[in-house]
């Protein structure tokens, strides 16, 4: 069972998060927990080292004060709520927490250098110190629980710090190590989301939004039965809640929806969460810790097909690039060497689109992404004939429609297009994935809201359940 940023913001929300496992662990089922940082405790950390980089320690450290203020002040409310439990060592370990931060983000502010590695070991700290306040409160509701690291779980990966790979071969002997004598013991163990450590035991992490990738990694090498995802939100919905409110939860999703949905920017889960046990055919539930009475999203191989678009999603802060030159046409060539130079630097492309004349490719990226593509494409081509300008097309959006249902069903891009056509909205580019789960197209970013509610309205989804 995995509980997000929200749901262990404060000590309210870690002790009703703790209610809904011990709900569980009453029927007889064994759970590891999964913690997230408390809301918003990750992007302070990594603004804090990136602070401390430019020498700035005493804002720093007045900084790293109120966060452990705010940590301590859930730990004395958790216990508030059992008096008969010893604080001191949980506060005690906090504070050990805290003194490493401390000496961490010093060691950063003396040299000026923050690197991948020292990054992944602050950022760290926000579910290493949340986790031990959820295990406390657990114990203040009855079970037994105890805290652990990613690494200490048996969560192994290789070195790509910042955005870790799970090395599953080695964590399906280390996780079911780590775990199953504390399940056995009848404890609840929680773990931290996010982290994970190398083969030498140096903590990474796997990435933003990883720590429902936690929950699965360690569904997968237990193996579970289920993965829970507890979310403010009733499940995946049929588009962002905030972008469409009359958007309704879809009951049931396949796994090739559901990682086409988070791909697509659907920020509901991490776009990785369902690799792990999709091969095991374990499910995924995805529930509201709000509503728990209702059944969530189920994510499973075989969900039902309710008609032809299930969800609609859309991802801001693109640019798309135009790589163009007359010596590109008839050769294949060229291309290749741009989608090798962008795989090896590690920059994914959103979508791509190349004229039949094959003089100019395009491709949408990430703002930051195409700034360092740009960068990296000029180096590569300066001087050559193959490449005469490459333009950027900043401000840009992809809007996508995924559903199953839509494979050999004609008539689906039609409907997108007048939808948006309707709006007066103007398309700059157009893809169909082959495996034609997914419609995706580019339009201005300012056109985003209108676009998904026209897209949604047009499709019926708000009547889906
Ligand atoms: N299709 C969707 N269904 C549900 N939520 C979505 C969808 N698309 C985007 N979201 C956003 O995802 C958020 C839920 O995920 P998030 O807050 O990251 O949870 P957590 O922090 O628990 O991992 C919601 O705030 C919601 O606005
Ligand atoms: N705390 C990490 C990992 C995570 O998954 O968080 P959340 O579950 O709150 O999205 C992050 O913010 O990226």
């Amino acid at each position: 069972m995995k509980f997000g940023g929200v749901l262990v913001q404060d000590a309210a929300a870690i002790m009703h998060s703790a209610q809904l496992v011990v709900q569980t662990a009453h029927k007889n089922t064994r759970a590891v927990v999964v913690v997230s940082a408390m809301a918003s405790v990750t992007d302070g950390l990594l603004d804090l080292a990136d602070r401390a980089r430019q020498g700035h320690g005493d804002e720093v450290a007045q900084a790293v004060d109120l966060l452990e203020r705010r940590h301590e002040d859930a730990v004395q409310t958790v216990f508030s709520s059992s008096p008969a439990m010893a604080v001191q060592p949980v506060v005690d370990e906090e504070h050990a927490l805290f003194v490493s931060l401390r000496q961490a983000l010093a060691g950063v502010a003396m040299l000026h250098e923050l690197t991948p590695r020292s990054r992944d070991l602050i950022v760290s700290f926000g579910e290493r110190c949340s986790a031990p306040i959820m295990s406390a409160a657990l114990r203040a509701a009855g079970l037994t629980s105890r805290s652990l690291t990613g690494g200490e779980a048996g969560i192994v990966t290789d070195d790509t710090f910042g955005s870790a790979a799970p090395l599953l071969e080695i964590a399906r002997r280390t996780v079911p190590r780590a775990l199953t004598p504390l399940l056995d013991r009848g404890l609840t163990p929680v773990v931290t989301g996010f982290v994970g450590a190398n083969e030498e035991g140096v903590i990474t992490t796997l990435g933003r939004g990883g720590s429902d990738y936690t929950a699965t990694i360690l569904g997968a090498c237990l193996p579970a039965d289920e993965v829970w995802i507890w979310k403010e939100v009733d499940g995946v919905m049929t588009a962002d809640p905030k972008l469409v409110p009359d958007a309704v939860r879809v009951p049931a999703l396949s796994y090739r929806e559901v990682m086409e949905l988070a791909w697509f920017g659907a920020k509901v889960l991490h776009p990785m969460t369902v690799a792990p046990v999709q091969e095991a055919g374990i499910p995924i539930r995805i529930r509201s810790a709000f509503l728990p009475a209702s059944p969530g999203t189920i994510v499973r191989a075989d969900a039902p097909e309710t008609g032809p678009v299930k969800a609609v999603t859309s991802i801001r802060k693109l640019t798309a690039l135009t790589i163009g030159g007359a010596a590109m046409i008839g050769t294949s060539d060229v291309v290749s060497r741009v989608f090798d130079l962008l795989a090896t630097a590690q920059l994914p492309v959103l979508m791509i689109s190349q004229s039949s004349s094959m003089a100019n490719v395009s491709l949408v990226m990430t703002q930051t992404d195409a700034e360092r593509a740009t960068r990296l494409l000029h180096k590569e081509f300066v001087g050559s004939t193959a490449i005469r300008d490459i333009t950027a097309t900043p401000h840009v959006a992809v809007v996508a429609v995924v559903g199953d249902g839509m494979r050999g069903t004609p008539g689906v891009a039609a409907r997108l297009f007048t939808s948006l056509a309707s709006e007066n909205i103007n398309l700059l580019m157009i893809a169909q994935g082959s495996s034609e789960v997914n419609i995706s197209v580019l339009i201005a970013e300012k056109e985003v809201q209108r676009a998904v509610r026209a897209i949604h309205a047009a499709f019926g989804l708000a009547a889906t359940t």
